[in-house]
């Protein structure tokens, strides 16, 4: 029976050196593919050995608390493992994990593994359980979804330097396709493992909470080290515990928001960015990465529930934070670890679904504006201009009808002409210098509401200069108020950090030409800073919801000066479940104040809701009322399967790349994961390629934008955090690598594209999976006047408007399986139609034949497709223990080993195949 000897680990990875091997304190943290089928097989051989030789051992002991992976050491090590790692049994802990009360021979090999299952407390028959589980590793690396992690600091933590190390075995089933989006929780899928799969974290950070397992502690350090005496001294912050933390991301996924830059101190850097955001990032990807930005921001975080299989191999979450110690941290963790753990379906949350933001801690209590004495706003700002007030309406009416805007009664002219407007110098003078020649629809429109005081909703496709629209009128409102240092007079807020920077970045030079005093307030950025800044005085502020509650609530800013308030991207802020923050945020400003509401997209669930904020509101559409994209961008939609898309986007890049080296694109992916992922491939194959998301620390993510911009990179792959308000004015082409959750988003990513009065191009993968998207998709396509595959319609017809079960990409392992089920049924499907004639597993060239060992050895590289098919090659591994559920992979432990016979012909499958294992 072999060990994964440092040897075997260098022989299996080709990606690690012997340097890394060797030294004591080594990070590697990565998670490895085993390159070939050998050395699958070779590592499946392992295990079945490692399977028999359990055989032969004793029942043991379940102990509860958690680990899971597989540990080759020596007996001391266990027994210092048990001590150090084995917590009291606690009623509140949902999980166990099991292992061998005696070590099955000289080397000792653990396996342990947590499980979907709640095992309880107290003792087992868990000897079958092990065996269970490394029945389940196999099947694994037989499906090819197996993968490993080796931690050589853990190994070298535990046991010096001695020999052997410390294999964790990673049960990520995200890689198989089918389960890879059982942790898109949102969608609703596989909501039992939510408490068990919390168990690393359990061990290491804390107790695993009484609500459904998850976990509400943990952070930096804290709880035992995973193994080894040497943990418990060892001086751990978050970092360094992550890395420590081993195993099976089953464990952790932390599906919690956190906000762990804001929220804790050093350390936790790299916790935040390697472990605890990742851990969200299978859970409810596209939500997190919103809602990361929005949980950094405000500095708190969530605990996570684990989510089992579901999550990459690579992403060891790490110990769930919480943020800032507040007990409704607690419950928001709690909160979102259900949200991670058990099923939720996505639009159980927000105003569509889309985010919850209800638990967001704050001592904002509603200001009693009725007893405060206030000095009166000065609102009009606006005096017609003679050629705009006697322009024939008939002439506006075309000029609108041409530009399909449709605006509210009572709306006044719009101005066609900068001439037109009474902008001070200082602004007409920006103006000049950016060559502006007229004002954009939406600003000729907008500008005479926004200016007359009004409240307002203004509607116009990505790129239209709707930040001009309402900057402008903000900061001669703001000039129009009497001068003072008592807080902002205007204040934005925006959705995301990336937008407020932009929306900064913008009126920057309007400001600075006014000398007005602007901040842009967001979080994963100094506090101190902006506080130093608000202390200065500012009258324009430029806010995340987040960190703008932050500073209310630490009475670094207060908004009784504010009358001019703008919601950028109104209908994301309100969507996303920003509803009660905004709602708090707004109780700190004054009722006579303005308010003004822009985006690109204005859904009908969120109209009532705005209106809630608006006092007789002017609205302005331009387009129409319905979902609407930037005339300029040209949409290519292909319809493909999900496995296709990573060689279709090589493609796709490559005639991008050959059209004009110099052209610039933004690749959309659902998830951080996914993004990071298609970046380091890209990245492998030459591309100057970057990923951006939430779990990136703020820097990252401007240093990252900043790059994109300057074309220092010429390819950002990113999620939805990029998908609103970035103004680069040469993105030439938008690749949606994945459908968004929302058409509204889908309008939002591709306006990256064909800013101003440029044009652009938006590519957009459709799979079966995006189907419920499809009727907005064909209709924003028709509004666009764009083509229409055929396969779209097709599939229109077919699926519109239905929900898909689950979303799911399929890696390139995966893909190899599914290639190989086609193959196979094609082969079944030969073989029938030649009355059975055709050779059994003859699939590379059906007129050939395989020789018997051929037939062993196809058989031996196909996944078994289920547990009779398992049991048929490997035996039943369980010890003759209950049958497991079929289609799981991970299959849960059984509570107890009730005993059964093996049917008969299963177990002549085990001796044929145990036989055929000898021989082979
Ligand atoms: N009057 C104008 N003439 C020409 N260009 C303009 C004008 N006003 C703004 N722009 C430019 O148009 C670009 C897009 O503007 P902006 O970012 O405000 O669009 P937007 O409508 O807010 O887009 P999105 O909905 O994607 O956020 C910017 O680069 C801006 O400088």
């Amino acid at each position: 029976m072999g060990t994964f000897s440092p040897e075997t680990c260098l022989e299996l990875i080709p990606t690690l050196t012997r340097q890394q091997v060797d030294r004591e304190y080594i990070y590697f943290g990565g998670t490895v593919d085993l390159p070939t089928k050998d050395k699958r097989f070779k590592l499946r051989e392992y295990l079945v050995n490692l399977r028999d030789a359990q055989k032969a051992v004793p029942a043991t002991t379940e102990y509860a608390g958690s680990t899971a992976g597989m540990y080759t050491g020596t007996s001391a090590d266990q027994t210092s493992y048990l001590t150090n790692t084995v917590q009291p049994t606690d009623s509140t802990q949902s999980s166990a994990y099991i292992y061998p009360a005696a070590a099955p021979a000289a080397t000792e090999t653990y396996v342990t593994q947590s499980s979907s299952e709640s095992y309880g407390t107290g003792t087992a028959a868990g000897g079958e359980k092990q065996l269970d589980t490394l029945n389940n590793l196999c099947h694994q690396i037989n499906a090819n979804v197996l993968q490993l992690k080796f931690d050589f600091a853990s190994y070298a933590e535990g046991r010096g330097a001695s020999a052997g190390c410390y294999d964790a075995v990673d049960m990520d089933l995200s890689d198989q396709g089918e389960d890879m989006e059982m942790s898109d929780c949102e969608m609703g899928q596989d909501g039992d493992v939510n408490g068990s799969k919390s168990q690393p974290y359990q061990q290491r950070g804390g107790p695993i909470h009484p609500r459904g397992g998850s976990l509400m502690r943990g952070g930096r350090g804290r709880g035992p080290a995973p193994r080894g005496p040497n943990f418990d001294s060892r001086p751990s912050n978050g970092s360094h515990h992550q890395y420590r933390s081993v195993g099976n991301t089953n464990g952790g996924r932390t599906v919690g928001r956190g906000g762990g830059i804001d929220s804790w101190g050093g350390g936790n850097d790299r916790l935040n960015e390697r472990g605890f955001d990742r851990g969200n990032d299978r859970g409810n990807d596209r939500e997190n990465d919103r809602a990361n930005d929005r949980g950094i921001d405000r500095g708190g975080g969530g605990g996570g529930g684990g989510l089992g299989r579901g999550s990459w191999g690579r992403d060891q979450a790490g110990p769930p934070q919480r943020g800032r110690g507040s007990p409704r941290d607690s419950n928001r963790g709690s909160r979102f670890a259900n949200r991670g753990g058990q099923s939720q379906p996505r639009r159980e949350f927000g105003v569509r679904g889309l985010g919850n933001k209800e638990e967001i801690p704050h001592d904002l209590k509603p200001v009693d504006w009725a007893a405060q004495t206030m000095e009166e706003i000065k609102r009009v700002h606006y005096n017609e201009h003679a050629s705009t007030a006697t322009r024939p309406k008939e002439e506006i009416d075309k000029w609108r009808d041409s530009r399909k805007m449709t605006v509210s009664d009572q709306c006044p002219n719009p101005i066609l002409k900068f001439d037109e407007v009474s902008f001070p110098n200082a602004i007409k003078s920006v103006i000049q210098q950016n060559n502006f020649i007229e004002p954009t629809p939406i600003q000729a429109q907008g500008w005479p509401i926004a200016l007359s005081g009004r409240d307002m909703i203004g509607i116009a496709q990505t790129g239209s200069g709707k930040t001009l629209g309402f900057t402008l009128p903000g900061l001669i409102h703001i000039n129009a108020q009497p001068p003072g240092n008592g807080g902002p007079i205007a204040l934005c807020l925006c959705p995301t950090r990336e937008l407020a920077q932009q929306v900064m970045e913008v009126c920057e030079q309007y400001t600075q030409a006014m000398r007005i005093r602007a901040v842009c307030l967001y979080g994963g950025s100094s506090k101190y800073q902006q506080i130093r800044q608000l202390a200065d005085g500012v009258e324009f502020a430029i806010a995340t919801p987040g960190r703008l509650i932050d500073l209310l609530n630490t009475k670094k800013l207060n908004l009784r000066r504010c009358s001019y308030l703008v919601l950028d991207e109104a209908d994301r802020m309100l969507d996303m479940g920003f509803e009660p923050q905004i709602t708090a945020i707004i109780s700190q400003i004054r009722p006579d104040r303005q308010t003004l509401m822009w985006s690109a997209t204005w859904p009908t669930e969120v109209q009532e809701l705005a209106r809630k904020f608006l006092q007789d509101p002017l609205q302005i559409n331009i387009g129409s009322d319905k979902l609407v994209a930037n005339h300029a961008i040209k949409q290519v939609v292909q319809v493909i399967e999900d496995f296709e898309k990573f060689d279709k986007l090589k493609v796709l890049l490559q005639q991008i790349a050959n059209e004009d080296k110099f052209n610039k694109t933004l690749v959309f992916t659902d998830t951080k994961r996914m993004a990071d992922d298609i970046a380091d491939e890209l990245k492998g194959s030459g591309w100057s390629v970057e990923s951006m998301h939430g779990d990136k620390r703020q820097e990252e993510r401007e240093r990252i934008l900043a790059d994109f911009k300057r074309g220092h990179i010429s390819i950002l792959v990113a999620t939805d955090v990029a998908s609103r308000g970035i103004d680069i004015s040469d993105i030439t082409n938008v690749i949606n690598f994945d459908y968004p959750n929302t058409s509204e988003d889908y309008i939002h990513r591709i306006g990256r594209t064909a800013r101003a009065s440029r044009k652009g191009t938006a590519y957009t993968f459709i799979t079966p999976n995006d189907s419920r998207n499809i009727d907005d998709l064909v209709e924003v396509l028709k509004e666009a006047d764009q083509e229409i595959p055929h396969a779209l319609m097709m599939m229109r017809e077919c699926f519109g408007g239905t929900k898909p079960e689950k979303k799911v990409w399929v890696p390139k392992h995966a893909k190899r399986k599914m290639e190989a089920q086609a193959r196979e049924a094609e082969r079944k499907r030969l073989a029938q139609s030649t009355g059975g004639q055709k050779p059994l597993y003859a699939w590379d060239d059906p007129d050939k034949e395989d020789s018997d060992s051929d037939v062993e050895v196809r058989k031996r590289q196909t996944c078994p497709e289920t547990d009779d098919d398992w049991a048929a090659l490997y035996g039943d591994m369980s010890g003759g223990g209950v049958a497991k559920e079929p289609d799981s992979p991970v299959t849960k432990a059984p509570d107890s080993a009730v005993a059964k016979e093996p049917d008969s012909a299963v177990a002549k499958g085990q001796e044929s195949a145990e036989n055929a294992l000898e021989n082979g």
